[in-house]
């Protein structure tokens, strides 16, 4: 582990309380402490950093000024938070961050009273600091709602649908624009253009400036505040930012690393009669570790890397990266088919189409963090004969269900939704684990849902998706390297709701669904090994389902079970369906549905994950085992456990 870093200020601060007591000279060093701090402890767990390092000065300068956690303090995606935790009583565990029963790499309600509200999906601390801001204004207590949002995830609908609906708040409600001019990747759209120009068109603002628009704005009390400084400084243009058309007040822009210009800007916004107020603070992502600021990601997020250095761990060479195979798959489809495009939701590389994007930049569109216009612009691309893949996460497509449902599967539109981080995904825990997907799709009508068993399933299933004339196809695949199977030289074309029977047995049949299939062939050595002879399908389609398949595995042996990586409502709840509609229940069959929990909170490596959710191959032969000692009288010799 890195040396814990010599920080004599930091390590007299526990809480606000304490940062609060301190000189405000001090509060330079404070930071530059909490800077130091936080690159080692990244260092030592990987994770999220460079907006970590964007926010050192913001996340002083907020705790110091408002009255937290009396003033709700709301983080945008909460991935920037680590300062904050190191600050608000949680440093002695800040080394144990995104690990298995370690902290949340995101702000996370229950595990501190400075953590009013969870995140990890963007674009909701608007609407959040203004539940806050109401609740409060309402109940006639103190207290604000202080949104801090990245020019990223100002990107998302949510955030106007919030801000249009911000005035009823009035000055209970702070808004933070920090705009570093990055998300994962550089950002794009109308609105990275807009900030731009309102960043290059004009000095950050000083002190001066901004008391001087504030003094212009507000009545006597801040103008009295305002003409304490010795001198006005020139006027600003008054309104015509976009958010000034919104209801806020805008100020800015400033340096969001300049404590003598954050802190009086943020105790006259406090002491502000009038609201809800918008600062626009300019930071840059990766502050003050050279490694991370020369990065082209900025260091996003990382693995555990050498502080002096800045040098990565590197995983060992092994398979390729399944959002890898599928950027690469769909660049060499796009070769011969001019229909095929690609869009992504501000997750170039996260989706592997970034590999596409060098291929076919005509064809690839990053839309920013805007899932739901990623949809339906997908159904428009298809509505007019292209063949659009919508690269999203299993778990950020949750956020355009609506736009599924309504503009594409309704209208039986060909739009191919490639849903990468489907099942458990690791250290990003509950927020990020992509339990729902099957559930949420494989009830669409019109809907065609498959799920790959390893990276050569995948090209055959992306091939299918290019050639296959219907309505819309979604196809999952998990987080992380393929198991190391040859990819196919000349992908299959599959046909639609056939699955595949990989191993032959007559007592027990294991119907699998996606990558649960090597444990389910592990399993079935440990079957046989007690006697039990297994069969091992790989149905490969949740919708429609390869009827004839089941029924023969079904009514041909005794135990049937079917495996995962999807909450209840999945491929188990469609099995279990259709034999009890046709009577095979009835008729003494043992059928169990073996899938994720529907929260599934730690943060460990996935296939710690899976053994600790009941879906490896040991949990597969106790499922099995049980439900052949259920008031059975067949029980082979050898298979007890
Ligand atoms: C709905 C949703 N889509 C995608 C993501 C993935 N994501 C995490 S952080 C991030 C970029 C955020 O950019 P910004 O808000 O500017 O924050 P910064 O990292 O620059 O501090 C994205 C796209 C997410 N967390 N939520
Ligand atoms: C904070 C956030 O939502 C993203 O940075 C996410 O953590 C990326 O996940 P992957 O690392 O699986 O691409
Ligand atoms: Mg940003």
């Amino acid at each position: 582990m890195a040396d814990i870093p010599q920080t004599p200020l930091l390590d007299t601060v526990h809480t606000p309380d304490d940062l609060r007591r301190l000189a405000p000279e001090q509060l330079r060093q404070l930071a530059d402490e909490l800077r130091t701090e936080t690159i080692s402890a990244v260092g030592t767990t990987g994770g999220h950093l460079g907006s970590g390092l964007g926010v050192v000065e913001l996340t002083v300068a907020l705790h110091y000024v408002f009255n937290t956690p009396a003033d709700r303090l709301v983080w945008d995606v909460g991935h920037q938070c680590y300062p904050h935790k190191i600050l608000t009583g949680r440093r002695d565990r800040i080394r144990t961050i995104r690990q298995g029963g370690g902290l949340s790499g995101f702000t996370k309600r229950s595990e501190s009273e400075y953590d009013p509200f969870g995140a990890a999906h963007s674009s909701t601390s608007i609407s959040a600091a203004l539940g806050f801001a109401v609740a409060n204004k309402l109940a006639g207590t103190p207290g604000k709602g202080i949104a801090v949002i990245g020019d990223g995830a100002m990107s998302a609908g949510m955030a106007y649908e919030a801000m249009n609906n911000a005035e009823q708040a009035g000055n209970r409600l702070v808004v933070i624009l920090n705009d570093n001019d990055m998300s994962i990747a550089p950002p794009v759209g109308g609105l990275s253009a807009y900030l731009s120009r309102m960043v290059s068109s004009r000095e950050f603002l000083g002190v001066r400036d901004v008391l001087k628009k504030l003094a212009k704005r507000f009545p006597r009390p801040i103008q009295k505040a305002a003409q304490k400084t010795d001198e006005f400084a020139r006027g600003m243009t008054m309104g015509g930012t976009l958010f000034e058309e919104l209801g806020f007040y805008y100020v800015g822009p400033i340096d969001g690393h300049n404590l003598d210009h954050l802190i009086p800007v943020l105790e006259n916004v406090r002491d502000a009669e009038e609201g809800p107020i918008l600062i626009h603070v300019v930071t840059k992502k990766g502050k003050g570790y050279a490694p991370a600021e020369a990065a082209a990601d900025k260091y996003h997020g990382v693995q555990k890397f050498d502080v002096i250095t800045g040098a990565q761990a590197k995983a060992p060479p092994g398979p390729p990266a399944y959002q890898n195979v599928f950027g690469e798959t769909l660049a060499k489809e796009a070769e011969s088919d001019p229909r095929i495009c690609a869009i992504t939701a501000a997750m170039p590389s996260g989706t592997g189409l970034d590999r596409f994007a060098n291929a076919h930049p005509e064809r690839f569109f990053d839309v920013g963090i805007a899932e739901q216009h990623a949809v339906t612009f997908a159904a428009g691309l298809a509505a007019q004969g292209m063949r659009p893949f919508c690269a999203i996460y299993s778990t950020f497509l949750q956020r355009a269900y609506d736009q599924v449902v309504h503009d594409v599967a309704i209208q039986n539109l060909p739009v191919r939704f490639a849903i990468d981080r489907a099942g458990l995904v690791g250290a990003d825990g509950a927020t990020h684990a992509g339990s729902f997907d099957i559930t949420y799709l494989a009830s669409l009508p019109n809907m065609v849902v498959m799920a790959a068993a390893d990276e050569a399933e995948l090209v055959h299933m992306v091939h299918t998706c290019v050639n296959h004339d219907s309505g819309p196809i979604a196809v999952r695949y998990p987080r992380g390297n393929g198991v190391g199977v040859a990819l196919p030289e000349t992908p299959e074309l599959l046909e639609i709701g056939k699955g595949r029977v990989v191993r032959e047995g007559k007592k027990v049949a294991i119907l699998s669904l996606g990558t649960r299939l090597a444990e389910a062939l592990r399993a079935a050595d440990t079957l046989e090994a007690k006697g039990l002879s297994t069969s091992v399908a790989d149905l490969r389609f949740a919708k429609p389902l390869d009827e004839a398949l089941i029924r023969r595995m079904l009514t041909t042996h005794e135990v049937a079970v079917t495996i995962e990586e999807n909450a209840i409502g999945g491929l188990g709840a469609h099995v279990l369906t259709m034999a009890s509609d046709e009577g095979l229940i009835d008729a003494g069959l043992k059928l169990r549905t073996m899938r994720l929990p529907d929260l599934f909170q730690d943060q460990d490596k996935p296939e710690v994950q899976y053994a600790q959710a009941g879906l490896d191959a040991d949990a597969i032969v106790e499922t099995v085992l049980k439900a052949l000692r259920h008031n059975s009288t067949h029980v082979t010799e050898g298979a007890r456990a």
